[in-house]
C-alpha cells in the first residue's frame, strides 16, 4: 500500500484504504485529545453534507486505536455505540498516520456536554436520567454483542 503520494496540507489529507479506496478530507476543527490519538471534525472533499470525527495517531503507536476500531466496527447499527465507518492511513508531514472514522456528535462527549454553555457544570435531573438511560442501552448493546473486558 502507498500512502506515500498523499498530499500533505495542513486542513487536507488524503487517506487510502486497506482495500485501495482513496478519499481526500478536510479538517473543519480540532475537537480534542484522548490517551490514543487526536480528533478532527472532518469534511470528505467530495461531499460537504457529510461530517465526521476523524480520530488519529501515528501509525507506528496505532495498535490501540486499530484496536479501538475493530472494536466499534463490531458495533454497526447499534444506536447507541458511536459508529466507526471505516479507517485510512495518510501521509502528514512525512509521517504515516492511522485514522479512524467516527460519527460525528455535535455536542461532544457526556464530560463535554456537562461543562458546555448549557449546563454550566449541572445537568439537571430530568436531562441527566436521559443521558443515563443512553448510556445503559449502550452497555445493553455492548453486551449483547458479547463484549468482554478482557478484549480490551
Ligand atoms: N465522535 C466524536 N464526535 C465529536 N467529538 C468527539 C468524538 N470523539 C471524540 N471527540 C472529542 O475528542 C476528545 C478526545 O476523544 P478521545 O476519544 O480521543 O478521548 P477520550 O475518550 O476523551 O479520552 P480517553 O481516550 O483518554 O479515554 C473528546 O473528549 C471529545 O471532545
Amino acid at each position: 500500500m502507498d500512502v506515500s503520494s498523499c498530499e500533505n496540507d495542513d486542513h487536507v489529507v488524503e487517506g487510502v484504504s486497506k482495500y485501495g479506496t482513496t478519499l481526500k478530507w478536510f479538517k473543519v476543527k480540532f475537537l480534542g485529545k484522548g490517551s490514543f490519538g487526536v480528533v478532527h471534525q472532518v469534511m470528505p472533499l467530495e461531499n460537504n453534507n457529510k461530517v465526521y470525527a476523524v480520530k488519529s495517531c501515528a501509525d507506528e503507536y496505532s495498535s490501540s486505536l486499530r484496536k479501538e476500531a475493530e472494536i466499534l466496527k463490531r458495533f454497526i447499527f447499534c444506536h447507541h455505540v458511536v459508529q466507526c465507518s471505516g479507517d485510512m492511513l495518510s501521509v502528514e508531514h512525512g509521517r504515516r498516520v492511522f485514522n479512524i472514522f467516527l460519527e460525528f456528535a455535535a455536542s461532544g462527549t457526556l464530560l463535554d456536554l456537562i461543562y458546555n454553555k448549557k449546563y454550566g457544570g449541572k445537568i439537571p435531573e430530568s436531562d441527566a436520567r436521559c443521558y443515563a438511560r443512553m448510556v445503559v442501552k449502550g452497555l445493553l448493546e455492548i453486551h449483547e454483542r458479547g463484549l468482554t473486558t478482557d478484549e480490551f
